[in-house]
Formats: C-alpha cells, sequence, structure tokens
C-alpha cells in the first residue's frame, strides 16, 4: 500500500523534558524516511498532579489521556509514550502502531554521597513513588526510609540536590537520553531491582482506524523488543495490574529463548513478594504473550492476586 499522508504528520507529546526528546527523537527518525513532521505540546493531568502519589489519582491513563483526545479530534496522527506508562488495555478507537528498539531497561542508583545501594547508613532516606521500587528496596534494606518523590526528572533531581533525599532510583533510559548519565552512581541488575514492564522502551499510538499510519511506523518498529514488552505486559494484564499494584516484568532474549521474570508485592503493604519466571522460545508476538500468561500464572501459584 502506497503511503500518503496529506502535509505533515503531526506528534501529540507532552511537554516535559524527556516526553520532548522521544517526540523528536521519532520525528527524527521519520523525517529521515522523508515524511515532514512536527510537535503539538500539551499539558497531561498527570503532569499537574505533583502533589499525590499516581496510584491514588488515577494511574497511568493520567499521562495519555489529553494526548488521545488530540488524536480523536484530528489535531495529531500519533502520540509517543514511554510504554511503561502506557495502560495494558488502550481505549477503544486506539492501538499501538509500534514499539521501538529498547534503551537500557534497568534502574539507576543516583546519589551526592552514596556510590551504592549498599553503602546507605542505616535509616537513610530514599526517594521514589513507585510502588514496585519500594517493595523491592523494602525487600532488600527493611531500614531504609523511603519517601515520596514526584515531578519529571529535572525535578526529581533538584529535590535529591537540595538534600531532601539520600538517594534517588530512577530509569536509567530517562537519564540516558537527556545527557545525564553522569547522575547514575550505580545501575541495578534486574535480578537486584527488577524493571518494570516497558521500562526502557517507546510506542507509539494511533487510531484504529489509520492503518495507513500503522504502514507508515512500521520501520521503526524493533522486533525482539515488541515481543519482549509483549511477554511483559501481558503479565501486568493478566493481574489486572495498575499503579497501586507493585509489579515488575523484565523479558531480554538469550539467543532465540526469551527469559521473563516477573514480580509481584502485595498491594496492601503487608510486605510480601512474589516472585516467578520461564523462558521459552518466542518467534511470534502469540509465543511471547503466552509466555507472559504462564508466568503470571505462576505468580498466582506462588500466591500473588489482583
Ligand atoms: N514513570 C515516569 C517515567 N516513565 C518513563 C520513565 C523513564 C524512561 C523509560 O522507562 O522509558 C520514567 C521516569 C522514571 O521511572 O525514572
Amino acid at each position: 500500500m502506497q503511503v500518503t499522508i496529506l502535509g505533515q504528520l503531526v506528534i501529540a507529546t507532552r511537554e516535559s523534558r524527556l516526553a520532548l526528546w522521544q517526540a523528536e527523537h521519532v520525528k527524527a527518525l521519520l523525517e529521515q524516511r522523508g515524511h515532514p513532521v512536527s510537535l503539538l505540546g500539551m499539558t497531561t493531568r498527570g503532569d499537574q498532579i505533583l502533589d499525590r502519589s499516581l496510584s491514588k489519582v488515577g494511574g497511568k491513563g493520567l499521562f495519555v489521556k489529553e494526548l488521545e483526545v488530540a488524536l480523536e479530534e484530528g489535531r495529531a496522527h500519533i502520540a509517543v509514550h514511554s510504554l511503561k506508562d502506557v495502560p495494558m488495555e488502550l481505549p477503544a478507537g486506539f492501538m499501538l502502531a509500534c514499539v521501538m528498539e529498547r534503551e537500557d531497561p534497568r534502574d539507576a542508583f543516583v546519589s551526592n554521597r552514596y556510590a551504592t545501594l549498599d553503602e546507605l547508613p542505616q535509616g537513610a532516606v530514599v526517594g521514589t513513588s513507585s510502588l514496585r521500587r519500594v517493595v523491592l528496596l523494602r525487600a532488600q534494606r527493611p531500614d531504609l526510609r523511603i519517601e515520596p518523590l514526584r515531578g519529571n526528572l529535572d525535578t526529581r533531581l533538584r529535590k535529591l540536590d537540595e538534600g531532601q533525599y539520600d538517594a534517588i532510583v530512577l530509569a536509567a533510559a530517562g537519564l540516558k537520553r537527556l545527557g545525564l548519565a553522569s547522575r547514575i552512581r550505580a545501575i541495578f541488575e534486574p535480578e537486584q531491582m527488577l524493571p518494570a514492564a516497558g521500562q526502557g522502551a517507546l510506542g507509539i499510538e494511533i487510531r484504529s482506524d489509520r492503518g495507513d499510519l500503522a504502514e507508515l511506523l512500521e520501520p521503526l518498529s524493533h522486533h525482539a523488543t515488541t515481543l519482549a514488552v509483549a511477554a511483559e505486559r501481558e503479565v501486568s494484564r493478566a493481574m489486572g495490574g495498575s499503579c497501586s499494584m507493585p509489579l515488575a516484568a523484565h523479558a531480554a532474549f538469550s539467543g532465540e529463548y526469551l527469559q521473563l521474570r516477573a514480580a509481584w508485592g502485595d498491594p496492601e503493604g503487608s510486605g510480601a513478594l512474589v516472585r516467578a519466571q520461564s523462558a521459552a522460545a518466542c518467534a511470534d508476538l502469540a509465543a511471547a504473550v503466552q509466555l507472559g500468561a504462564e508466568v503470571a500464572a505462576r505468580l498466582r501459584a506462588g500466591g500473588a492476586h489482583s
């Protein structure tokens, strides 16, 4: 099918520095392929509400709703998201057209005084609002004082620099994209701090009735990332995962085998932590989703529940 988009392709994007970097990244890739692109910046409810934990005010959808309205109204054609922030089920009428090659999926330890988590003194204050990070940190260091930390990356780093925290935990991908890799003191290996489903990957959302756009975006998709992320997101979907459930899911290929690991923390805050893993040869989406379903079943067998 010959794809013809009349005029410019418009990307709807949040206006945080990370969101803009990501939208500019996609813009550059599309322009290399001969498609002129412009950006439509907008503020979402998720960007406005900074004083409450996301799990309390409505979750991931808060970061994508306004962008979807722009797609719906035809003011924009595509929306670029950190896949980690995209709900498992998109509203009717929207689809993920493509998943791009993943940046570093791991979490990073950031501090101005300490080199690693192990070096933190008893009772040190660590900033994060991610329930997943809270549960995984508590499992290793029950003595730490974990305090809420919200806002975009620059805001979070500023709060660290002001001395409100001894250390904070952030996704390595965001720091690297913004040229802030020098702030990383240590990288958590997945065994130590299992990443969130989709962490480090970008997804492009379109209206489901725009098959022409899906075709145009196809060259930007990355097969291995698409399969890994499909397995991870199936774990979340099958667990009924929302922002109020501490849940980690991370998959990576070793040869043709996709190795998927997941961790579930009790949403009631008992500190209970269940881990599960499995691996399978995955050549297509169906196999990856099947692997995700199997790991979710193993989590449930270990005591995890919705
Ligand atoms: N929840 C916010 C968010 N969404 C995506 C990233 C980082 C970039 C990525 O995972 O692609 C971050 C920041 C963080 O968790 O530190």
